[in-house]
């Protein structure tokens, strides 16, 4: 009789899949099983049901438990699936002693006389996934992408490069994002540590979503004290790839351009602005912050010479279009729009319009519905 059969849905470097793992082998020693890891990063379909649940953990086709290991439900089903093993064996036994020779034994089929209330549908077989005990499960490369650093799995090492290279969705990427932004103004205020419901609290993402998140990137925080806030954000900006240097172009210099060149908006994330142009002979050459205001006929120069990756647009919306125009002319492809026009651009460039009455309005409707 084969032994019952745990299969762990899972994504590598995902360190609730590793806690699982980990609380599998430890019930093992009351009930023994076999573990079967199922890569959902090699299936799109697996991929499309699970990635926010995982680790799944599945006994006979039923899903039992997602996020961690629920113990007794494990055990029940494991105990469950051995009696039904075994009643399939003994009857297969039976079946074989009175059937004539020539007819095949229907080996394991009884196990599916009951079906379980939750089958997992149509789950492929992976034979490349090979059934293992979970210790090996631990120690084998779970994939490339598993490219974190034994060191940043240690929750009292700082977590170093490299960063694993994960494709982020774009949910991810903004919620990554919002996590940075909270972080890198509580390191302005002196913040050394946050906890994760803090983070919640103030980017409205709920903390397991955050834990979520951020497991695929190593091990961080502590129980008790929270994340380490010059830690994390080191590590998210690595994973948002805004570690390196990203030059942006600022175009006019008025009461909102001298505000944004003024400030640490940017320069917080590690963007900086390495011009700033305007068409107002009176500004041009005159300061502003570290930089001369610059003649914005130039700006394809500018661009091209400093290797511009963003340009942000603080000009009257009547001129914006024609700016956007020569910004995509020179290479350009992230404009930051603050000026309210709808821009016409072409289907590669990102246009991100910044609208403080967006979120008030966002803000209002639950005020007022
Ligand atoms: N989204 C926001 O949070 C927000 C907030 C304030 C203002 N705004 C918008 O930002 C824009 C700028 O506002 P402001 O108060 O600084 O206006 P402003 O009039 O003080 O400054 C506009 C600047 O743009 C320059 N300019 C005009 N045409 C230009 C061109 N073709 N090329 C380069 N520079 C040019 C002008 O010379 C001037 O220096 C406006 O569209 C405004 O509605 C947005």
């Amino acid at each position: 009789m084969s032994a019952p059969e745990v299969v762990v849905f899972l994504r590598p470097g995902c360190h609730l899949c590793a806690d699982a793992l980990d609380d599998l082998d430890a019930l093992r020693a009351q009930e023994p099983f076999t573990v079967r890891t199922v890569d959902i990063e090699r299936d799109d379909r697996l991929h499309a049901r699970y990635l926010e649940r995982i680790p799944v953990i599945a006994v006979a086709g039923e899903e039992l438990c997602d996020f961690a290991v629920d113990s007794e439900r494990v055990l029940t089903a494991v105990r469950d699936l051995r009696e039904r093993l075994a009643t399939a064996s003994g009857g297969a036994r039976a079946a074989a002693a009175s059937r004539p020779a020539a007819t095949p034994a229907p080996a394991a089929a009884a196990v599916t006389a009951r079906p379980p209330e939750r089958r997992l549908e149509a789950v492929p077989p992976e034979p490349a996934v090979p059934a293992v005990a979970p210790r090996r499960i631990v120690a084998q490369p779970m994939s490339t992408l598993d490219a974190t650093p034994a060191a940043a799995l240690d929750p009292d090492e700082p977590a170093a490069d490299p960063v694993p290279e994960v494709r982020l969705g774009v949910g991810q990427a903004e919620r990554l994002s919002r996590y940075l932004q909270v972080l890198t103004q509580a390191r302005k205020m002196g913040r050394a540590t946050m906890s994760s419901q803090e983070l919640s609290a103030h980017t409205h993402v709920n903390s397991t979503q955050i834990r979520r998140d951020l497991s695929g990137f190593g091990r961080f925080g502590k129980r008790g004290v929270g994340y380490d806030v010059e830690e994390l954000v080191t590590k998210i900006r690595g994973i948002l790839h805004t570690s390196q240097h990203v030059g942006i172009v600022l175009l006019g210099a008025g009461h909102l351009g001298r505000a944004i060149a003024g400030s640490d908006v940017f320069g917080d994330h590690g963007f900086e602005i390495v011009a700033v142009l305007d068409n107002d002979p009176a500004k041009i050459g005159t300061p502003i912050g570290d930089l001369p205001i610059g003649d914005v006929r130039h700006l394809g120069e500018v661009v091209r010479e400093h290797e511009v990756v963003v340009g942000v647009i603080a000009s009257p919306a009547k001129a914006a279009q024609g700016l956007a125009d020569e910004l995509v002319e020179a290479g350009v492809q992230i404009i930051f729009n603050y000026s309210g026009s709808l821009l016409r651009t072409p289907a590669e460039v990102t246009v991100h319009t910044s609208s403080p009455a967006v979120d008030l309005l966002h803000a209002l409707y639950y005020y007022l519905a």
